[in-house]
């Protein structure tokens, strides 16, 4: 901490852009001219003004008399200012709270703004009001804002310089801002160092001049080792988001502070290897193959947020054996599937795709040949987890008799029967539809000897995954009339990006629906995706908890409190538990909570410590053999 450094640190910190998200003037501007019929421009002309203060491209002094000209503001503004600026306070600075308030005897906020609307934000984050130094507004008696108290220094050119040095301070300066006055502090020799900070703006000009750049007080703190309350600082965490997730998941992880990139496709092997080095979240769909090879340039992955069901495309042993934890969204896309399983079978049943492709050549064929109702015929799904069930209760709702075949033992819901093979159902079934999982296992379970088992014109389905269905069999199958009708939203290959063609040997068979692998492609599905993998995964990172983890023992646990957490996942051999003990009791650590879980694989251990530890327990930790992964929440 701050306080026990012998030789004091003082933390100077400008308030505009810095502490608050915004200019606090320009925002007065907004809400004093709200109805003021030129306010766009009026606001405009005062941004333009703060900008060439900020850059050092117009004397501060000038720049301020003629902000403060163009306001029309009064006291009331002031007042729907400080409400405003209380939701603009930097994220940074939010999350650091109790590091300011703990350091408070020396943390400066000093500002050419005003101090009627900092004060009242920067204390209720810690800072002491006699440590604001900051321009105050003239008022006439109706409480307009009539100009500035010029003889505060900060009014003038070089104001903050002329007041740093009032305040005489003994020890380390460093200046935090993004304005070039800020950068001048330093360059008076009455800071040791400017850090550019540039989780709000980037100013080019300023950001040259500095000595450090931070992108969050997080980094600054981590940077200093200022504080044992500091873990890596997020804005540093790369995550990478493939395949176009809902933007949600985007806005998830950057309001936390991470770094993201965000990308529309997936991408191949060779580009995931170079892309994924120093990413620490990788979000995909069913698209990205996370292959070993991936996986093992991935040096600093922490977790891997499969936005869909199905986690066949991760290389699981791997994910698990590196401490990799998985998460997937095992319930979002469901009904999506499903309706447009219902929706398919009853077009494919009533033969309307060749009609309606007849129609739009001008041909009107009105007839009732070859169209069924979906009631009382007999539907056979494969696979009866959660889509399949799902899919049985909607379809029984409809009048259809439901069997099904699960390699495991599933409870039948409502009327469902359960067969015992595959090929009993296809003799049972007029439409058959799969909701098998993706697992390497299930390549080819349907192919020439499946499709001969089946009654003559049935219906097929396959919205489970490409490699389960023989294509060039049901390709067969179709042209031979063996099946009636078919729908198919997932094949063996799949392009990419929507800039890649598709080619398969169905495209242009009669009454098949071919759909580009949008069976959980809803709106909603997708909406619920992305803010379900993204509460997960955040979860993990910032809590350790890996309740909901696909590969990883779940473990959920309480907030961190006075504590500092280690999270270590090791190989699950005997011994590493006895080990890690005899170090907690070798260096005397006052343990508060202890968790444990394994699964086959892996081992993972978590213990909330009191915060006076040695350096030298955390190294001995991290040595243990089979530590696969050591990391500290604080
Ligand atoms: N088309 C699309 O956009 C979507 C496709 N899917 C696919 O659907 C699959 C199923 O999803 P859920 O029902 O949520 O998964 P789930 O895991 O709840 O159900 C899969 C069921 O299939 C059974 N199964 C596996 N192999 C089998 C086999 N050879 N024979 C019979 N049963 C077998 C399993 O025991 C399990 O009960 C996902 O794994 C995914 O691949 C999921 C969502 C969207
Ligand atoms: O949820 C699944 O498993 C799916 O197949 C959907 O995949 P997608 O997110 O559309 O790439």
């Amino acid at each position: 901490m701050l306080t026990q450094t012998l030789n004091p640190t003082h933390i100077v910190i400008d308030f505009d852009s810095t502490f608050t998200k915004v200019e606090g003037l320009d925002e007065l501007a907004m809400i004093a001219l709200a109805a003021h019929e030129d306010r766009e421009a009026i606001v405009q002309q005062i941004r333009e003004l703060t900008d060439l203060g900020m850059n050092g491209e117009m004397p501060f002094a000038e720049g301020l008399r003629r902000r403060i000209a163009l306001l029309s503001a009064n006291r009331s503004h002031i007042d729907l200012l400080i409400d405003y600026l209380r939701t603009k306070v930097s994220e940074s600075f939010l999350r650091n709270k109790a590091f300011i308030t703990d350091n408070a005897d020396h943390i400066y906020v000093v500002s050419s703004g005003f101090k009627e609307f900092i004060v009242p934000i920067v204390t209720e984050l810690g800072v002491r009001a006699e440590h604001v130094f900051a321009n105050e507004f003239l008022f006439d008696e109706e409480g307009n804002i009539i100009g500035v108290d010029e003889n505060n220094v900060l009014a003038s050119d070089g104001g903050k310089i002329k007041l740093l040095r009032t305040l005489n301070l003994v020890g380390d300066v460093y200046v935090i801002g993004d304005g070039y006055t800020d950068y001048e502090l330093r360059e008076s020799g009455l800071a040791n160092r400017f850090y550019a900070f540039t989780e709000n703006v980037n100013r080019p000009r300023v950001v040259e001049k500095a000595d450090h750049v931070s992108g969050s007080l997080d980094e600054f703190l981590y940077d200093n080792k200022l504080s044992r309350s500091q873990s890596y600082p997020k804005s540093r965490i790369k995550v990478l988001l493939l395949e176009n997730v809902h933007p949600a998941a985007k806005k998830a992880f950057e309001d936390e502070g991470f770094n993201v990139e965000f990308l529309k496709g997936a991408l191949d092997e060779d580009e995931l290897c170079e892309r994924i080095r120093d990413v620490s979240i990788i979000g995909i769909r069913s698209k990205t193959q996370l292959t070993k090879k991936v996986l093992e340039s991935a040096n600093r992955l922490m977790a891997i947020g499969a936005f869909c069901i199905g986690t066949n495309q991760i290389d699981l042993e791997t994910a698990t054996e590196r401490g990799v934890a998985v998460f997937n969204a095992p319930y979002s896309n469901t009904r999506s599937v499903v309706e447009l399983a219902i929706g398919e079978m009853i077009m494919l049943i009533r033969n309307i795709v060749p009609k309606s492709n007849s129609m739009h050549q001008g041909i009107w064929d009105k007839s009732a040949s070859g169209s069924y109702e979906v009631r009382g015929k007999k539907l056979g799904l494969v696979g009866y987890g959660n889509i399949g069930s799902q899919l049985s209760v909607v379809a029984e709702a409809l009048g259809m008799e439901v069997y099904f075949y699960d390699v495991v033992d599933r409870l039948a819901i409502g009327n469902a029967r359960k067969v015992n093979s595959m090929a009993e159902l296809f003799g049972i079934a007029d439409v058959i539809s799969l909701h098998v999982d993706g697992r390497k296992d299930n390549t080819y379970i349907v192919g020439k000897e499946q499709f001969d088992q089946m009654k003559d014109g049935v219906i097929f389905m396959n919205l489970s995954r490409g490699h389960v269905v023989e294509i060039d069999a049901l390709a067969a199958a179709i042209k031979s009339g063996k099946i009636a009708g078919a729908a198919v939203d997932v094949f063996p290959q799949e392009p990419k990006t929507n800039n890649e063609a598709f080619e398969s040997e169905l495209v242009g068979l009669d009454n098949v629906i071919l759909t580009p692998h949008i069976g959980g492609s809803t709106e909603e599905a997708q909406e619920n995706i992305g803010h379900y993998v993204p509460s997960k995964l955040l979860e993990y990172i910032n809590n350790g908890s890996s309740y909901g983890s696909y590969n990883f023992p779940e473990v959920q646990l309480p907030k961190l409190g006075d504590s500092h957490r280690l999270l270590h996942v090791h190989a699950n051999v005997p011994g590493v538990l006895a080990k890690l003990n005899s170090i907690f009791a070798k260096h005397n650590i006052n343990i508060t909570g202890q968790y444990l879980k394994t699964n086959e694989t892996i081992g993972y251990v978590i213990a909330d410590i009191s915060k006076n530890y040695s350096e030298e327990f955390v190294r001995e930790l991290k040595a243990v053999e089979g530590t696969i992964r050591f990391r500290m929440l604080y």
